[in-house]
């Protein structure tokens, strides 16, 4: 055997059997149409120094989504927490299943999971080609890993979770007022104790059966915020038309959940975007999700009031019976 075969035998060790097994079936996803590059098109830019309402609203209301910059998170802790981030993915698949536990979970094929953090599978017919470590940030003083690397990874996460939390709170309450909503209601639209990072390594698309590490959707979240690092692959709808979204290190990717688009009364868009597998690298990402509080009701013209956990609850309905998620349809007034 070469040594860039056993280099490769080593390396499937540290995915998901699932996907070892599956990389040799022939694909039935394989027609896929190029997106345009987003030179073509340029994603909204917002300065967190001097953000405008108005500018903030212009890119919700057409985009959905916008690169966020100046927002005063260190380049040094992005790239210790994707450098890290490599490392502990390149553990082998039991030894990251064992050291990936409560209150942390480790998912593959999917990113649905229920409340506690269990991933939720879509059916082999399904499979996204992501494996990701869920943090659940209200829960972190609970983790107290005995792995050395793990437990240092934990204090990056805890101080990305502490920028990213002000980040959320920054750009809600901008919303929040270009939307006019009432203060003391849509304080409970964004519940912090619930968000969640979300650290995902999808695998070379030469090891895959599809082109795709996430199948189009949009979150189910308030706001997103995503950092692609230095593997692009995230790509957008704008349209009617694909968009690549560009990686570019420090800069930040908001974009915006269901739970928005509900509370905005649908003045703001809940972005559909999607994962192409990289030819070349593997790719890490890193996101971070808000959700409303729990028990939040989110009233609106276009939709029978709901909370979050109503919404969840029918989403994972959805993905059991069909395999997929349906989203704010199912909450339509008819
Ligand atoms: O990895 C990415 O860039 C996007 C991930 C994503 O869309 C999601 O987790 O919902
Ligand atoms: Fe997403």
């Amino acid at each position: 055997m070469s040594e860039s075969e056993v280099t490769m035998n080593l390396e499937l060790e540290t995915y998901p059997p699932m996907f070892r097994q599956q990389n040799n079936q022939s694909s039935t996803h394989w027609k896929v149409i190029e997106p345009v590059r987003e030179s073509e098109l340029t994603i909204p830019v917002i300065d967190l120094h001097c953000l405008s309402p108005e500018e903030l609203g212009g890119a919700c209301r057409d985009w959905g989504l916008f690169r966020l910059v100046n927002h005063g998170v260190p380049s040094t802790l992005l790239r210790q927490l994707h450098e890290h981030a490599k490392e502990l993915f390149s553990l082998s698949f039991e030894c990251k299943k064992k050291i990936f536990c409560s209150p942390l979970s480790y998912i593959w094929g999917t990113i649905a999971t229920s409340p506690s953090g269990a991933a939720i599978l879509t059916g082999p017919q399904n499979i996204h080609w992501v494996e990701g470590i869920h943090f659940p940030l209200g829960q972190l003083s609970q983790l107290q890993p005995q792995d050395h690397m793990l437990a240092s990874f934990g204090l990056l996460v805890e101080e990305y979770g502490r920028h990213l939390g002000r980040l959320g709170r920054t750009i809600f309450k901008t919303m929040a007022m270009e939307l006019n909503l009432d203060p003391g209601e849509s304080e409970t639209h964004l519940g912090e104790s619930t968000g969640f990072l979300r650290v995902y390594r999808y695998p070379l698309r030469s090891m895959a059966n599809s082109a795709w590490g996430i199948d189009v959707h949009t979150d189910s979240s308030v706001l997103s915020i995503l950092n692609q690092y230095e593997v692009g692959g995230l790509e957008v709808l704008k349209d009617n038309q694909w968009l690549q979204v560009k990686p570019i290190s420090d800069e930040l990717i908001v974009n915006l959940g269901d739970m928005m688009q509900a509370i905005s009364n649908d003045k703001y868009k809940s972005v559909k975007h999607r994962v192409r597998l990289d030819k070349h690298r593997d790719r890490i990402s890193i996101g971070y999700f808000v959700f409303p509080e729990e028990g939040s009701v989110i009233r609106s013209s276009k939709y029978k009031p709901f909370t979050y956990g109503d919404f969840q609850a029918q989403v994972h309905q959805d993905i059991k019976a069909h395999g997929f998620k349906v989203g704010l349809e199912r909450f339509e007034l008819t």
